[in-house]
């Protein structure tokens, strides 16, 4: 059982450096990429995959989303979200892309 794709979003990956206090673009990307809301059926998991639009290649971000999890919009385009290793932030190109991986992902929330 493959999966599917429920959303396709631009946006500059970040993450939160908490020795620095301030946020840092993903590894090895500059600029945009495409996040997605990966649902595999099979077992009812999601995840949020990034990939630089420079190069689809690099991975820039693949993480679970876990129940319960708390997905912060903490403006109309930047989200946030956190694991036990670190704080992860979207700054999306747009209010409509950050609304539309948002709902993706409350849908996810929704499931788990
Ligand atoms: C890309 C630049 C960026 C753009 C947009 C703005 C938006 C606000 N903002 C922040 O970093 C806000 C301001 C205060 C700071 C303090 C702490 C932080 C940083 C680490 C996480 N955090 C939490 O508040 C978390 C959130 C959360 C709640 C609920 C569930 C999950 C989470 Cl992650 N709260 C817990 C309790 O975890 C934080 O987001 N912070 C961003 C920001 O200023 N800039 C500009 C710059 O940095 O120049």
């Amino acid at each position: 059982m493959s999966e599917v794709s429920t959303v396709k979003s631009r946006a500059s990956v970040m993450m939160y450096n908490n020795e620095k206090k301030a946020w840092e673009p993903a590894e090895g990307v500059r600029g945009m990429s495409h996040v997605q809301v990966y649902h595999h059926e099979g077992n009812n998991t999601f995840r949020i995959v990034g990939r630089s639009m420079t190069d689809h290649q690099v991975v820039v971000i693949n993480c679970s989303i876990i129940r319960n999890m708390k997905y912060n919009a903490a403006t109309p385009t930047f989200h946030q979200w956190r694991d036990q290793r670190q704080v992860y932030g979207l700054n999306f190109h747009s209010k409509d892309d950050a609304a539309q991986f948002k709902d993706a992902v409350d849908e996810a929330l929704d499931t788990l």
